[in-house]
């Protein structure tokens, strides 16, 4: 918009002011002075006297009124002069400290003026800026743009330009700048140039540029999260449409991570996740999708599939990449995943579908043992839902007192002496009777449900144990199951402590159950709660002994005190020379070691027979006794 002009005294109108009071006074004196003196002369030498002084009357007055006329002309000049140069220092500083670059260039784009915040962003003085253009100062590209938008602004089309651009700064670094232009006015009112300020909005648009990655990315392995995985899936989905192929989504979860996370903790956690996500990225197209969805969920996007057989050769490649163990930190982790398939548009048209089907497709592939693969089909919309009704009915099963304990007795094989029991959990379910802890306690690792379970377990075991103390079996021992998940989440050793003390039980009458799997994480946080409750005098036992890992050495480490050997070799003792074999070796070792050995799973009197044989200290089976609520037990400890 054109500036209005200020409003000043027109010189003609002041001067003609001036001139004409003279005028008037002139005339007047010419007009009445002879008459005047006339009129005040007595005689006519008093006459002669006034006339010969008016003259010089009449010039003492016109100075005198010039004087006061002239002085106060220029006193309002200087004023205006001293107001000028103040307002033109105030603009200066102004111009001079701003943060924003200012500047003015003529209608060829010649820079006329330049403040400080130019010179140092374009590193140079404000001489080598004057006179010349953008032309000289940046790449050919810019400057044309520039110059196109100085035309707009020149033709006045737009008066006002306020936009992103690019410009280069000092190092000839690309900056983001924020930029207003005007056209200047000749007093005539043409437009005879520009003026723009522009300021530097790099860091914020560089924070806005973060902003959109991380509402886009997944920190942790930097790849795409749900958001662009929606994203880029609507843009197969628009190409398969037209092409008439196939998109498909692959939903993998990783196998055991929990346990990783609990015993090995997150940070390792955390470096495994960004180890399999490489692996991933290296066993995709470039035009495929891999995302993370939080936890150890990864999702991909298949495009433009001929068939649903590449979806699930694509998968089962990926899987093969995962054979060499992950390294991290020093340990050796074998990764493997379960992984789900739905199509488009076999299984759904919509991504919320295919992803709920892909995801119950992997259920189905863990709930299948884990490590493999498996197509959406409708059947496991039914297990699914049967799966979280599952999951929520459990929660509420703890509240409402349908857990029990059953208890299966532990006997010397030598003398036949019941030594204890093992405490073995079930769920009175008021639906479906009782459960067996094999179809629950799964779900409770996951949901995070088996640290309160655990702890109840713990409790309730060394209850009853007192009250078989209390009839006079003060001899007796409580063998308890523990998850790898309760080492981490749960305060083991104070809940474990605790139980000891309320029931007034001596420690070493309680026996924790170990799985392989959690003594061979070389974890120190495991290797302390196992120092912390052998301090306290429990024993420890590892469960299902021979089915885990060939690695011994954490016998010595963990000093556990007995080898339950799985039941999978006594099943067959009898007719298979591999497991006669393997038994009497374990037994063998195990006595060399001064661990004692328990056979579980004896169900018949030649295997007790052979048992016997190979001098095994305790067994436990159906030949001896079932797992029995705690009033059966009572019973069978009255008979002994
Ligand atoms: N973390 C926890 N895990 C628990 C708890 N309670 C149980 N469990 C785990 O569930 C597994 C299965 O238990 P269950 O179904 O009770 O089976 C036990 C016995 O019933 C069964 N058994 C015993 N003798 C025989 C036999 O002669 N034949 C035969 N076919 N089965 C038999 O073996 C299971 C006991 O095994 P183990 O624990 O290895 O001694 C169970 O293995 C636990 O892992 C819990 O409270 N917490």
């Amino acid at each position: 918009m054109k500036p209005p002009a200020p409003a000043a005294p027109s010189p003609n109108g002041q001067a003609g002011l001036v001139a004409g009071l003279y005028g008037l006074l002139a005339a007047l004196w010419i007009a009445l002075s002879d008459r005047l003196a006339a009129l005040v002369a007595g005689d006519t030498a008093q006459l002669t006297l006034i006339q010969n002084y008016k003259g010089w009357a009449f010039v003492a007055i016109t100075c005198t009124l010039l004087f006061f006329l002239v002085r106060r002309s220029l006193s309002r000049l200087q004023g205006s002069y001293r107001a000028l140069a103040e307002s033109e220092a105030l603009y200066e500083s102004l111009v001079q400290v701003m943060p924003q670059c200012l500047y003015r260039m003529d209608r060829e784009s010649r820079i006329t003026f330049a403040n400080r915040a130019l010179e140092r962003h374009l590193g140079k003085p404000r001489e080598a800026i004057l006179g010349h253009s953008p032309r000289e100062v940046y790449p050919a590209d810019l400057a044309a743009k520039y110059r196109q938008d100085d035309l707009r602004v020149l033709q006045g089309e737009t008066l006002n330009l306020i936009e992103e651009m690019v410009s280069l700064d000092s190092e000839q670094r690309k900056r983001y700048i924020e930029i207003v232009k005007t056209p200047t006015y000749a007093p005539d009112g043409s437009i005879n140039g520009i003026q723009g300020i522009f300021w530097d909005i790099t860091a914020r648009k560089s924070a806005e540029e973060q902003i959109e990655y991380l509402a886009h990315h997944d920190p942790l392995t930097d790849l795409p999260n749900r958001v662009l995985l929606r994203d880029r899936f609507l843009q197969a989905q628009g190409q398969a449409a037209r092409s008439a192929n196939r998109v498909a989504i692959l939903f993998l979860d990783l196998d055991h991570f929990k346990l990783v996370n609990d015993t090995l903790g997150h940070p390792i956690g955390d470096r495994l996740l960004q180890a399999v996500a490489e692996r991933l990225r290296r066993g995709v197209r470039e035009t495929d999708t891999i995302s993370r969805q939080g936890g150890d969920e990864f999702v991909i996007v298949l495009p433009e599939l001929a068939d649903p057989e590449s979806a699930g050769s694509i998968a089962g490649k990926l899987m093969e990449q995962m054979h060499e163990p992950v390294r991290v930190n020093g340990h050796r982790l074998n990764v493997t995943f379960s992984l789900g398939i739905a199509l488009y548009p076999d299984d759904g048209e919509d991504f919320d579908t295919l992803m709920k089907k892909a995801d119950t497709a992997m259920y189905s592939a863990k709930e299948a043992g884990r490590n493999t693969l498996r197509f959406f089909t409708a059947a496991m919309n039914v297990e699914a839902a049967a799966r979280l009704k599952l999951q929520n009915r459990l929660q509420r099963a703890l509240e409402k007192e349908e857990l029990v304990l059953y208890y299966q007795p532990q006997f010397d094989l030598a003398s036949g002496r019941i030594l204890g029991a093992e405490a073995l959990l079930r769920w009175r379910d008021p639906e479906r009777g009782l459960v067996p802890p094999g179809e629950f306690i799964p779900v409770a690792e996951d949901t995070g449900l088996i640290g309160p379970i655990g702890e109840w377990v713990i409790g309730e075991a060394c209850r009853e144990l007192r009250r078989w103390h209390e009839a006079g079996a003060t001899d007796l021992t409580m063998a308890v199951n523990l998850s790898p998940v309760q080492f981490r989440r749960s305060r083991l050793v104070e809940i474990a402590a605790r139980a000891l003390q309320e029931n007034r039980l001596p420690a070493e009458c309680l026996e924790f159950e170990l799985t392989e799997s959690l003594l061979i994480r070389e974890d120190a946080a495991i290797l302390e709660t196992l120092t912390a409750l052998k301090g306290l005098g429990v024993k420890l036992s590892i469960d299902d002994f021979g089915t885990g890992y060939s690695s011994l050495a954490y016998l010595k480490r963990f000093n556990v005190d007995k080898l339950k050997i799985d039941q999978s070799f006594i099943r067959e003792l009898c007719s298979n020379p591999d497991d006669e074999a393997i038994v009497s070796a374990v037994i063998t070792m195990a006595r060399q070691l001064r661990l004692r050995t328990v056979a579980e799973g004896v169900e018949n009197a030649e295997q007790a027979t052979m048992l016997r044989r190979f001098d095994c200290d305790e067994v436990q089976g159906f030949l001896f006794g079932r797992p029995m609520p705690a009033a059966d037990f009572q019973a069978l400890l009255g008979h002994r």
